[in-house]
């Protein structure tokens, strides 16, 4: 039989599976947060995290990119085994994601070129012209104007520090770009931009997205399935797919007043996202799938 390692290569080569995690467990003390939990990630999809407070959605997240060693379980990233990994074989995988956490996404002592610039210093030989290139490259991406580049962190704005943080996340092409509460702390209009800078990259890169939110917009908005988080394990689908699960936490959370708000402006998150396309201000994007066609309403 095929060692579960081979498998997930071969879900990878199909186009399959970036991100499968079996049998995870994580304990701090007593507190068993996750319980035999079993997840995985498609290549290119938006994968929403949701759960109530203290679930564990940050602890999945950085038990995924490695900040977190789990008591017991398989966690495989492109079909590797992280916890098999030489330093250098893991450096390289890092090197295929970025991160984007909540807080501390960014170096206040650095300018956002700096910033940007850190990974790429870190893991390639790029000569300085190079690196310049690419952080210009990278400014431009996010949507920031290029003088941005020279500000600190505290000069700019709530969502123009998230979007360096997502430029200094994707400085290297990552494939997969992990969020965490992306857009809170950003106001409504702030946020729905945001989100569709997500789908732009998403679309134009390839990017396969994972996303801790509590932001109900966000995840009509953007998110091909969702991931709940539930008495230590996880409950994965479509939004379709989640609400006809007979759960009371699931029910109160898609069905109740903020839920149903979200389902409601998702269609005006559609309209707003296939306007920019329109206007040509939108990246040019590959033909959506047809679940993100279902989202954009
Ligand atoms: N390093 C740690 N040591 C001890 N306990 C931890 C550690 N990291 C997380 N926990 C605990 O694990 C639980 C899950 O934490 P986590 O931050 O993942 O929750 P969350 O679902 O992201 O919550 P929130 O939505 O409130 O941010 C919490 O009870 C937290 O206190």
């Amino acid at each position: 039989m095929a060692s579960s390692n081979e498998t997930a290569q071969d879900q990878v080569t199909n186009g399959q599976t970036v991100i499968n995690v079996s049998r995870l467990r994580n304990k701090f003390g007593t507190q068993v947060v996750h319980d035999q939990l079993d997840f995985s990630v498609r290549r290119g999809e938006v994968m929403g995290i949701v759960g109530g407070s203290g679930t564990g959605k940050s602890v999945l997240l950085r038990t995924i990119i490695g900040l977190n060693r789990p008591s017991s379980g398989l966690i495989e990233v492109f079909g590797k085994d992280t916890s098999k990994l030489s330093v250098r074989e893991a450096r390289a995988l890092q090197a295929r994601w970025g991160v984007l956490f909540q807080d501390g996404a960014l170096f206040s002592s650095l300018t956002v070129a700096q910033n940007i610039e850190a990974p790429i210093k870190e893991h390639t030989r790029l000569s300085k012209q190079l690196r310049q290139e690419l952080i210009d490259v990278k400014v431009s991406m996010v949507g920031l104007p290029a003088d941005a580049a020279n500000k600190y962190p505290s000069e700019l704005s709530g969502g123009m520090r998230k979007r360096a943080g997502l430029a200094r996340a994707l400085a290297l092409d990552a494939e997969i770009v992990f969020l965490d509460e992306p857009t809170a702390g950003l106001d409504p209009i702030g946020a729905a931009k945001f989100d569709e800078l997500i789908l732009e990259l998403q679309a134009t890169l390839g990017l396969t997205v994972v996303m801790v939110t509590h932001d109900l917009d966000s995840l009509h908005a953007i998110c091909d399935r969702v991931a709940v988080l539930l008495n230590k394990k996880v409950k994965v689908g479509t939004i379709a797919e989640l609400i006809q699960e007979p759960d009371p936490w699931i029910d109160e959370y898609f069905k109740g007043p903020r839920g149903r708000a979200a389902e409601t402006a998702k269609t005006h998150a559609g309209h707003h996202i296939g306007k920019a396309a329109q206007a040509g201000t939108a990246p040019v994007t590959p033909a959506p799938t047809q679940k993100r066609q279902e989202h954009l309403g």
